[in-house]
């Protein structure tokens, strides 16, 4: 059987209405492919505890997590993932990029010319239909 993860995205949104957006690594899989900074929900954790976990671990920052914008099913072809994406802003720190090879701060009518990570596109049109 296929292996399936649940993984949790924040969508961190500035005072100008950018959008935080984290470039994967070339050496991690799905290289070179934008996706919003999180990782998989560990045993026991609420996916708002994840995220802040991981976004301390990746960005080196603390967030505040707010409402679930989208939850997608995607079948890469080596493995299902669960995506949830939830709008946050950043309260302490700021981002740097730990794992992502660079993070950027994009305007909402930009986030389209960036390669997403597929399970990701979905977040994105809603984002846009908004
Ligand atoms: N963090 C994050 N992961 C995403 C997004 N979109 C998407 O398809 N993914 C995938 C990539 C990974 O397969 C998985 C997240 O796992 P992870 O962040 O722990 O990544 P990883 O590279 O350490 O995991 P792995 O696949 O190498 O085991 O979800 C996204 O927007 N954010």
């Amino acid at each position: 059987m296929m292996k399936k993860v649940k993984v949790v995205g924040a969508i961190i949104r500035n005072e100008q209405d950018e959008f935080l957006c984290a470039l994967r690594s070339p050496t991690m899989s799905l290289p070179n492919l934008w996706e919003f900074p999180g990782g998989k929900i560990e045993e026991g954790e609420t996916p708002e505890q994840t995220l802040v976990r991981e976004i301390e671990e990746e960005l080196d920052c603390e967030i505040q997590v707010y409402e679930k914008v989208e939850e997608v099913v995607h079948e890469y072809p080596n493995v299902i993932v669960n995506l949830l994406t939830y709008e946050s802003t950043i309260i302490s720190g700021e981002p740097k990029a730990k794992e992502h090879a660079k993070l950027q701060w994009v305007p909402k009518r930009d986030l389209r010319s960036l390669e997403w990570a597929p399970a990701d596109i979905p977040t994105i049109d809603k984002l846009l239909s908004n």
